[in-house]
């Protein structure tokens, strides 16, 4: 394919996705906020820091000019850490061509405002706006390794125009039209991803992960549905696909995180080692403040809030979700 995309955010995700894209053949304007990074990506042409091991094709151009960077683009790539898509945003609009659309490619929502990303996009204005989710880690997707995601978006031709666009043989995209449930999958599950860390750092075995698994997709479907997602979205890969690999995989930050909890290491140490975002951490207080908000039960986020935010020892949780009253698994009753 030919055209040219801009990916703003040159970290683990950016780039990669600007790998991908460069690999289909379209030029890709990579954006990235320090300069030091913009010159080690043109001279050694591998992002060391956040993608080691893979090289950039030279359809690749690293940029940190805003301006430069959208010229004339095809679409808007934005894989910036959620609590920088709001300035970012901001910053980007007044580059923005009437109609152009913009992926959001983020999984978080916004702290102060509880706010999902594409209603903090719609916010400052950018009026086309697609959320790509799913199970999909920068190091495999940087290798070619075969991924699965869904494009979701209020209009469906928006949703298939970013369809053709990144559908690749190793890149496989679905569409959907249910924005809210996408994102609120995609934001959730860190949260998960951080409490299956923590007992797989806690030695408290298969079980154990396989329960917090299922009954962490509960809440997340619980709170999602309640603010208007639709239900199926959750068994999709923007769901249950991304609960998996973020609850399993070597490469997630938010359950090495959570390991390292598991294993004793103080937060702040943890975050300044990670060197990457661990967007689990402010989802945890957000979602937290929505589930008291709304009024929905969600046990494993209250403990990973209580644990990040108020000191609560790890071990603690293991006996305050255990020991709850018993309940149903099903909340529609079948008796
Ligand atoms: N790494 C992955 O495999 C995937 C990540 N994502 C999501 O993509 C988003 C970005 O994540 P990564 O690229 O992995 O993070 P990262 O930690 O690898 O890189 C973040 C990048 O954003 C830059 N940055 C930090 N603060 C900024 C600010 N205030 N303004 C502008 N730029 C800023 C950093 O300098 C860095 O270049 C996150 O929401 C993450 O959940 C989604 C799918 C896969
Ligand atoms: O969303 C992701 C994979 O789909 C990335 O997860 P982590 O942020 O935990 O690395």
């Amino acid at each position: 394919m030919t055209g040219s995309i801009a990916v703003i955010g040159a970290g683990s995700w950016g780039t990669a996705l600007a790998v991908l894209l460069a690999r289909k053949g379209f030029l890709v304007n990579l954006w990235a906020r320090r300069q030091e990074l913009v010159v080690e990506l043109e001279e050694v042409r591998e992002n060391k820091a956040y993608l080691p091991g893979v090289k950039l094709p030279a359809g690749i151009r690293p940029t940190t000019d805003l301006e430069l960077a959208t010229r004339e683009v095809d679409l808007v790539v934005l894989s910036v850490p959620s609590h920088a898509v709001r300035l970012t945003a901001r910053q980007l609009k007044p580059f923005l061509s009437p109609g152009i659309i913009v992926v959001n490619t983020a999984k978080g929502l916004e702290l102060d405002t509880k706010k999902r990303l594409s209603e903090v996009l719609a916010e400052e204005g950018l009026e086309q706006v697609a959320v790509l989710s799913g199970p999909s880690h920068a190091e495999e997707v940087g290798r070619g390794l075969p991924t699965t995601v869904v494009v979701a978006a209020a209009d469906r031709q928006v949703a298939e125009y970013v369809q053709d666009i990144f559908m690749d043989p190793t890149f496989r995209v679905y569409t959907n039209p249910d924005v809210t449930g996408v994102e609120f999958g995609g934001a959730l599950k860190n949260i998960i991803a951080l409490a299956t860390g923590i007992a797989d750092g806690l030695g408290l075995g298969d079980n154990a992960r396989a329960a917090l698994m299922t009954r962490g997709m509960v809440e997340i479907a619980r709170l999602g549905v309640a603010l208007g997602g639709k239900a199926m979205t959750f068994a999709g890969l923007s769901g249950i696909g991304d609960l998996i690999v973020t609850c399993t995989s070597m490469y997630s930050r938010n359950r090495r995180a959570g390991m390292q909890l598991g294993e004793g290491k103080a937060l702040a140490e943890i975050l300044s080692g990670m060197g990457m975002v661990v967007e689990g951490v402010r989802t945890t207080a957000a979602a937290r403040d929505l589930a008291r908000q709304y009024q929905i039960r969600m046990p494993i986020t209250e403990e990973i809030y209580q644990v990040l935010y108020e000191g609560k020892p790890v071990r603690e949780c293991v006996a305050a979700l255990m020991e709850r009253p018993r309940t149903h698994e099903v909340e529609t009753g079948i008796w």
